[in-house]
């Protein structure tokens, strides 16, 4: 079976630095996948390559049969691929409900002129995506939330109505981008078994990158380590446990 996902010498340099080199990488549908390596290995960098957010420098990116080299970031994310930001990017003055009813809009098949007029399609699309995004608040434990802004959220239900975000695209492949930072151990726990269940649920398959390793080893099924821009190592959790020259780049930090 061909994968989701195949990257094949994806490289990006800003100038001298080579951010990203040589990135090879695949994913079969309905895989969990980690990315992890240390502060500024490229990890984020890559994400932005798959998003169309950078051109590559060089390689080649395939997804679902399509290469994505040179497609703006909202074709890509029509495509079937979304993300989730390191830096919570959500619309502030926004209600958490209106988050969510935004991105279902990438799918939505009224014109401008039954959008104006409130007629035709319009009236019965609004409904349907206002139902299922409260369905996905539901799922987020964010349905009593729905009316505030998105902004007076606390820090752990802001991370989770992202995701929600995501999904509303809904999405093959979906990035996640340190899902966790700044989430204390409970949270971090209930995340992962979110995680878990929203691949099964929404048949997803998902890269994420983390720093919380028994987030990453505890879910993934398969790791990518970076290290300087570069592929250290690639496996199954235990064997990059185990894996020396990761363990010499976390400087002995326990994997
Ligand atoms: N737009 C840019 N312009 C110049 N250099 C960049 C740019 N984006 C990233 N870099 C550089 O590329 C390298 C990889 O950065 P990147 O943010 O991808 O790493 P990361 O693995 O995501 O790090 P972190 O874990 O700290 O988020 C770093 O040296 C960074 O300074």
């Amino acid at each position: 079976m061909e994968p989701l996902l195949k990257t094949s010498n994806l490289s990006k340099s800003f100038g001298g630095i080579k951010a990203v080199q040589d990135f090879n990488i695949y994913l079969h549908s309905g895989e969990l996948v980690g990315l992890i390596g240390p502060n500024g290995a490229g990890k984020t960098t890559a994400f932005n390559l798959l998003t169309g957010v950078y051109t590559p420098t060089t390689g080649t990116i395939e997804f679902d049969g399509k290469s994505l080299v040179g497609l703006k970031p909202y074709k890509i994310t029509k495509l079937g691929i979304a993300r989730t930001f390191q830096n919570i990017r959500l619309f502030d003055k926004l209600t958490v409900l209106d988050n969510v009813k935004i991105a279902y809009h990438y799918h939505i098949k009224y014109t401008l002129p039954e959008a104006i007029l409130r007629i035709g399609r319009y009236g019965s699309e609004e409904e349907l995506v206002e139902k299922k995004a409260i369905e996905l608040l539901s799922i987020f434990n964010l349905t009593d939330k729905k009316e505030e802004l998105a902004s007076n959220l606390p820090y752990g239900q802001q991370r989770r109505l992202e995701i929600a975000r995501a999904l509303a695209v809904q999405p093959k492949l979906l990035l996640l981008d340190e899902p966790a930072a700044g989430m204390n151990p409970q949270e971090t726990k209930e995340l992962m078994d979110m995680i878990s269940w929203i691949r099964k649920t929404f048949d997803l398959t998902i890269l994420l990158i983390e720093h919380d390793m028994s987030l990453v080893m505890g879910i993934c099924e398969r790791i990518y380590v970076l290290e300087f821009g570069k592929m250290l190592a690639h496996g199954t959790p235990d064997e990059i446990k185990s894996n020396t020259e990761v363990i010499k780049a976390y400087l002995g930090e326990e994997v």
